[in-house]
């Protein structure tokens, strides 16, 4: 058994998982001095060559920027990322609405998110109390003495002890394994009914074939479509629909069919060929929403990001919260001062009812677009969530607003949103019945022509609900 210890003042801290979260994580347990060691399943992507054409990218909102902010790495990636200012709210004429997503400045950005991680590993290499161990999957671990068995991309087996293990090894967690063998350990999984595509929208004659500084939607009900911008000019468009919708286009000419009846505008902004051959590419892919508690054992080991926690993508929150779990366990950390005993449990008094928060914010999200949300509905619902917060906007704050712009703990926006839903409701039923009380009262006293009504009330409302209707 290797022991991993380099030097006795400070204890190992093993991160599993090289990803956004483990990368982060690596640098705030190494800027505390920690011996850190961060073992990674794939190689270094850093040494990989360049897959073209395969950009993928990610909203980064204030949470995440905050937590990046503390590793002195926000004004890097931020320098690489591409301001949204507003969503562009594309209708099935292929009409395009912007809507502010609030104040100059509060904006969400596009990131690349193979870039993101490289800049992250890089970062955490720079310490030289870290070291990154590429081609080792974790296969097991024993939860009473943090010894943990790797498998090497040899095939060969490498035993590593270590004093805190951070579980970032993702929605799919090794680490998390063990905590389902335990009493009283609470874990869900669903598996959503609709899985995602990428298709990439390519520059026309070297410019983006779309306005890039907009988180591009396109709002169908069952069937959405968003698009962010990439710095090489291109958009990375994800399509998100039910599986067996994916199922039944099968040639070609249907994919086009398909796109034709709901988003004819990215058609010839794809291109047909591209999107003929690029839909095939990869089947549709799955969406997985994970929650469980206590996120730690002992003063042993800790579960972070995806693997204490993967969300729906419908609130473009899931890196943003893994980010904010960084900086969270930091704060306890200062306060607690490293007292491993006391932190871990800390943490998840703190952190589960957040986590849980927008893991259920995101399900919500999905369910209402699913259901409700084509392009009119969007444009209504942002157009009075943003009137409201002009007239109130100390007392009203729209929801998307506190989940993206501030650092407002999820659980606790959560509460706010429904105070407010009340004091709207409250106020729209009191306005509701002044109006009432005050034209019976002129019409009392001065009956009009009822004949003459240019547009009957039952017309008006017809109208209002047609915008609820696909
Ligand atoms: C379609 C889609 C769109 C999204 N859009 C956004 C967005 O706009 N904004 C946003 O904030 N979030 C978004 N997310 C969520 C975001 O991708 C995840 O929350 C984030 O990647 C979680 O990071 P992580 O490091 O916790 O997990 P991962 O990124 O999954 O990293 C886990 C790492 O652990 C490694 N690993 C796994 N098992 C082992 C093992 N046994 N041993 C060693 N290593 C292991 C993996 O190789 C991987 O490198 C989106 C997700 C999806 C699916
Ligand atoms: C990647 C990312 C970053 N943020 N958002 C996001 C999500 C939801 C939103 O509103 C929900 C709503 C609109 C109208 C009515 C109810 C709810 C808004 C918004 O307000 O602009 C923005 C996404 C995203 C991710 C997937 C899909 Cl499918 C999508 F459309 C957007």
């Amino acid at each position: 058994e290797e022991s991993a210890s380099r030097s006795d003042k400070k204890k190992v801290v093993a991160v599993v998982g090289g990803g956004l979260v483990g990368a982060l994580n690596a640098c705030y347990f190494a800027k505390r001095g920690f011996d850190v060691q961060v073992f990674e399943t794939r190689e270094d992507i850093r040494k990989a060559k360049i897959v073209k054409g395969r950009s993928i990218n990610l909203a980064l909102s204030h949470r995440g920027r905050s937590a990046l902010k503390h590793v002195g790495m926000e004004d890097k990636i931020v320098s690489k990322g591409i301001p949204m200012h507003a969503r562009m709210i594309h209708s099935l004429s292929g009409k395009q609405s912007p809507i502010p997503y609030g104040k100059k400045g509060q904006y969400i950005l596009s990131v690349d998110r193979a870039n993101l991680n490289k800049e992250l590993l890089t970062e955490a290499e720079t310490y030289p109390n870290t070291t990154l161990n590429f081609g080792r999957k974790l296969q097991d671990w024993n939860a009473e003495t943090g010894l943990m068995t790797f498998i090497r991309s040899d095939g060969s087996e490498e035993e590593i002890q270590a004093d805190l293990i951070v579980g970032c090894d993702g929605a799919f967690s090794a680490i998390r394994k063990q905590f389902l063998r335990r009493s009283r350990f609470n874990f869900s999984q669903t598996y959503i009914p609709h899985g995602y595509m990428e298709l990439t929208m390519p520059p026309i004659n070297g410019e983006f074939a779309m306005k890039p500084n907009y988180l591009h939607i396109w709002p169908r009900n069952t069937f959405m479509m968003i698009a962010l911008p990439n710095l090489d000019k291109t958009f990375t468009c994800t399509l998100f629909m039910p599986f067996e919708e994916f199922e039944k286009i099968t040639t070609g000419d249907e994919v086009i069919e398909f796109f034709q009846k709901y988003f004819p505008d990215t058609i010839p902004l794809i291109g047909v060929d591209a999107l003929k051959r690029d839909y095939f590419r990869l089947p549709g892919q799955a969406m997985v929403s994970v929650k469980c508690t206590p996120y730690h054992i002992g003063d042993k080991c800790v579960l972070m990001g995806d693997a204490a926690h993967a969300v729906v993508p419908f609130y473009g929150q899931g890196m943003n919260a893994g980010f904010e779990d960084c900086i969270v366990f930091e704060e306890i950390m200062e306060q607690f001062n490293e007292d491993f005993s006391a932190v871990l449990p800390e943490y998840t008094r703190v952190r589960v009812p957040d986590d849980h928060a927008i893991a259920d914010l995101a399900m919500y999200n999905y369910i209402e677009m699913r259901a409700h949300v084509n392009s009119r509905w969007f444009l209504f619902r942002k157009h009075v969530d943003n009137f409201l917060h002009a007239i109130m906007p100390k007392t009203i704050i729209p929801l998307y607003t506190m989940v993206t712009f501030s650092r407002i703990r999820y659980h606790e926006a959560v509460k706010r949103w429904h105070w407010q839903d009340k004091v709207i409701n409250r106020g729209l039923l009191f306005s509701a019945t002044g109006a009432v009380l005050g034209a019976s009262y002129l019409l009392a006293k001065n009956p009009p022509d009822i004949t003459k009504l240019t547009v009957p009330v039952e017309k008006l409302w017809s109208r209002l609900m047609a915008l609820r209707t696909p």
